[in-house]
């Protein structure tokens, strides 16, 4: 049993293949945070800026096998067209994603991608991998396509994961606008990230462009 938030098409918006038109398959739960505002502070990570609690979202539901998922999902992709590309979310995708839903997805000759925060192993067979890590713990995934960190995080200096098996190495300002009235803030995200990667150029700027384009 698979339980998805919400599934949609869209266009990456983060990272290397910002642009590039994907469906979004955002499973619900997380081991990093209930999803709950009240337990918000108190959580490994404490920035999210995604509702992945329950099944009630665009296309979102329980689906009983990796087949029926699939097939549900192919319903988003744009017919008799190829190029096609599926983007593993959530919440923490890695609770849920298994071998039986990347071989469904392969044999629907879809290249495979994942948004982790890399404390869970994964299956194998997924084409990109971005792990975005939210604790100083040693990472589960160490090595893969992007390491995309969010950038100012406390605990959490660039320089921990410099000499991990990454082939791109992503800032992403964090995105404050979502959280609580209560809650502490960083001054300047944006600035901060765009002064850490011209001093330390073996980092990129990433930014959310689906959130500017006012796209999902
Ligand atoms: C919602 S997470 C889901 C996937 C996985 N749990 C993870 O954290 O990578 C998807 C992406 O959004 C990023 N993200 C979450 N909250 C953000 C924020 N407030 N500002 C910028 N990026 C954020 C995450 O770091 C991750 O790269
Ligand atoms: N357009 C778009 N790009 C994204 N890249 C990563 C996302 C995510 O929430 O995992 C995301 C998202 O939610 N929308
Ligand atoms: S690990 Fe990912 S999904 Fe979980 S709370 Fe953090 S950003 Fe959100
Ligand atoms: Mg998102």
């Amino acid at each position: 049993m698979y339980s998805i938030k919400e599934a949609f098409y869209s266009l990456q918006g983060e990272g290397a293949h910002a642009g590039r038109p994907a469906i979004f398959c955002r499973f619900t739960g997380c081991n990093l945070w209930t999803g709950k505002e009240k337990h918000r502070a108190t959580s490994q990570c404490q920035f999210c800026d995604t509702d992945f609690v329950g099944t009630d979202g665009q296309n979102g539901g329980k689906f009983h096998d990796a087949d029926t998922l699939i097939a549900h999902l192919d319903t988003l992709w744009p017919e008799n067209t190829q190029h096609k590309y599926l983007i593993f979310t959530g919440g923490e995708p890695a609770l849920q994603l298994d071998d039986e839903l990347i071989q469904a997805a392969k044999a629907s000759s879809y290249t495979l991608a994942i948004e982790t925060n890399g404390t869970l192993p994964l299956p194998v067979g997924i084409d990109w991998i971005c792990v975005s890590p939210k604790t100083a713990e040693p990472l589960v995934v160490n090595g893969g396509s992007e390491l995309k960190l969010i950038f100012p995080q406390q605990h959490l200096p660039p320089n921990l994961f410099t000499d991990l098996e990454f082939e791109h190495f992503y800032l992403q300002p964090m995105d404050q606008s979502a959280l609580p009235a209560g809650q502490a803030r960083i001054d300047d995200a944006q600035a901060q990230t765009i002064r850490y990667c011209l001093q330390n150029p073996q980092w990129r700027l990433s930014l959310q462009t689906h959130k500017m384009l006012g796209i999902d």
